[in-house]
């Protein structure tokens, strides 16, 4: 690639309570869901997202799991270690608060921003904001709440305001090459990416019914110019859970197993066949040797 000598590229990372909007950003931000895969092996200090190259900026997405407050067990406490270490030695935070709420878990993670980050206050979904003058009120009582280096209101969903978002980001990236080739989206293994997708398919159809969630792990991954065969392994809680992912006449499971395998299909191109099997792991989320197994760190 060829690249300005003054060339910015530096690691933000996107972090806020559940449900916000974070996944919603990355992916309006890098513009397409997941393209493009590099296997070159990385050797960043951070476990990367996503990348998104401009001509005279790259930023480097570093990844956190959704930062939990509700459950204390192991997961949650892994987790936010993770999303603790993911806060420390990046370029740029952005905070991602919903228009016109506050709550104890956006307070709780200002007091693990660095001393020394940039800050920036995203407020996310301002379309669902009946009345627009209500936005600078609520902007000034958030930045009474931590010293934000900027505040830029957007919707992740409609596309509104991103490019004003990255520029601001833009200001704080240190002058730098790029780090990645300019194609390149994530560096995460199609296996993984593979597993991500029926995991949301299975949230998307059962999530709420799961009380501890599932696990989703890729048992065997056979390719070639022709096409791929892959097994996955759901695992759940209990044995009561096993019904609810199949759901009548095994229909729940038929479904998410074909819209995963469609996703799969479509970023391989090539044809996939998609065998999907639940097993029983009772703990699995106290577990930490299954956790590591399933990449949490
Ligand atoms: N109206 C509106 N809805 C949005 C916007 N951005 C995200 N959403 C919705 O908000 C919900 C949560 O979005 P996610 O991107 O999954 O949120 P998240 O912060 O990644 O959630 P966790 O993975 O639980 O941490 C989804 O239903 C999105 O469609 C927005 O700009 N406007």
């Amino acid at each position: 690639m060829t690249f300005t000598t003054d060339y910015k590229c530096g690691f933000v990372t996107i972090v806020g309570r559940p449900n916000v909007g974070k996944s919603t950003l990355t992916n309006a931000l890098v513009g397409a869901k997941i393209s493009i895969v590099s296997r070159k092996a990385q050797t960043t200090r951070h476990r990367i997202n996503s990348v998104l190259t401009r001509e005279n900026e790259q930023f480097v997405f570093v990844d956190t799991p959704g930062f939990q407050t509700r459950h204390g067990g192991l997961m949650n406490r892994m987790m936010n270690r993770v999303v603790t270490q993911s806060l420390t030695d990046v370029d740029v935070v952005l905070h991602v608060v919903e228009a016109g709420k506050w709550n104890a878990g956006d307070e709780q993670l200002l007091p693990l921003f660095p001393k020394d980050a940039n800050v920036i206050l995203v407020i996310n979904k301002v379309d669902l904001l009946k009345n627009k003058t209500d936005l600078l009120p609520y902007i000034a009582q958030c930045a009474e709440k931590y010293p934000y280096a900027a505040v830029i209101p957007i919707s992740a969903e409609r596309h509104i305001q991103l490019d004003a978002l990255l520029d601001e980001v833009a200001k704080y990236l240190p002058e730098n090459e790029p780090m990645f080739e300019e194609d390149m989206i994530t560096d995460r293994s199609m296996r993984f990416i593979a597993a991500e997708l029926l995991r949301e398919k299975i949230f998307r159809l059962v999530g709420d019914e799961l009380p501890y969630g599932c696990a989703v792990m890729i048992e065997q991954w056979e390719e070639n110019e022709q096409g791929a065969r892959i097994s996955a392994c759901v695992l759940v809680e209990r044995e009561s859970h096993r019904p609810i992912l199949l759901g009548a006449n095994g229909m729940h499971m038929k479904r998410i197993a074909s819209e995963a395998r469609q996703d799969i299909k479509n970023l391989l191109d090539k044809p996939v066949f998609l065998d999907v099997y639940v097993k029983v792991r009772r703990g699995w989320t106290e577990r930490e040797a299954t956790l590591r197994e399933l990449g949490h760190e």
